[in-house]
């Protein structure tokens, strides 16, 4: 398992190595593990309103992305979102801290069949979603034309 000392996961969008910025959507999901499940915590703010005080659901389903793909780190294993189904429960709104987990339901030779769930305060579920990610092999990174950070070339690629 790959994890810093302190249990948290490593960032693991190529472009945050090591700055510990903001995902794509310029959220800041920071994620530990618990057990076999891993945790994290965000808040919304205007750059992801949706309605008025509310987050849009693309920012939700990003953040639910994001904790799934922290799964992989865990595992070690390179895979992609193949399939994303978001159900959204209740409204998300900005400016509060929020909590999210997500899990493996069940691995099927390349198929990881993955939940994620995101919380309010209270522990009250907004939105949950069951992913099917693909694992592949690492140079399907090197699509995009970019170097992949190196902890990348010691981490499993077997698509098998
Ligand atoms: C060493 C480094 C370690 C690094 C470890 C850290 C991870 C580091 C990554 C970080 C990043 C993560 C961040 C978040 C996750 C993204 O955001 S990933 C970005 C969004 N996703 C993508 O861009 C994926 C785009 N899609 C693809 O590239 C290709 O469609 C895929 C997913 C690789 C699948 O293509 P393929 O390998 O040719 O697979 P294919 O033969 O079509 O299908 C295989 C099986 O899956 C099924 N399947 C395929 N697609 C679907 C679908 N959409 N629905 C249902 N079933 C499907 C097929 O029916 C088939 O089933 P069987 O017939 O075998 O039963």
């Amino acid at each position: 398992m790959k994890m810093m000392s302190d249990g948290t996961i490593p960032e693991h969008h190529p472009h945050c190595l090591g700055c510990g910025s903001e995902n794509p959507a310029g959220m800041q999901l920071r994620t530990r593990l618990d057990g076999d499940v891993v945790r994290g915590e965000v808040t919304f703010d205007r750059r992801q309103q949706g309605a008025p005080g509310i987050a849009h659901g693309g920012a939700v389903a990003t953040v639910l992305d994001d904790a799934l793909g922290s799964v992989l780190v865990v595992l070690e294993t390179p895979a992609v979102t193949a399939n994303l189904n978001v159900s959204f429960r209740a409204p998300t709104l900005l400016h509060q801290p929020l909590h999210v987990e997500a899990r493996v339901v069940e691995r099927d030779g390349r198929k990881l069949h993955l939940s994620a769930r995101l919380m309010d305060e209270q522990y009250t579920t907004l939105a949950e979603a069951t992913a099917l990610f693909l694992v592949v092999d690492v140079v399907h990174f090197t699509q995009g034309g970019e170097a992949l950070p190196e902890a990348w070339s010691t981490w499993g690629s077997s698509t098998t």
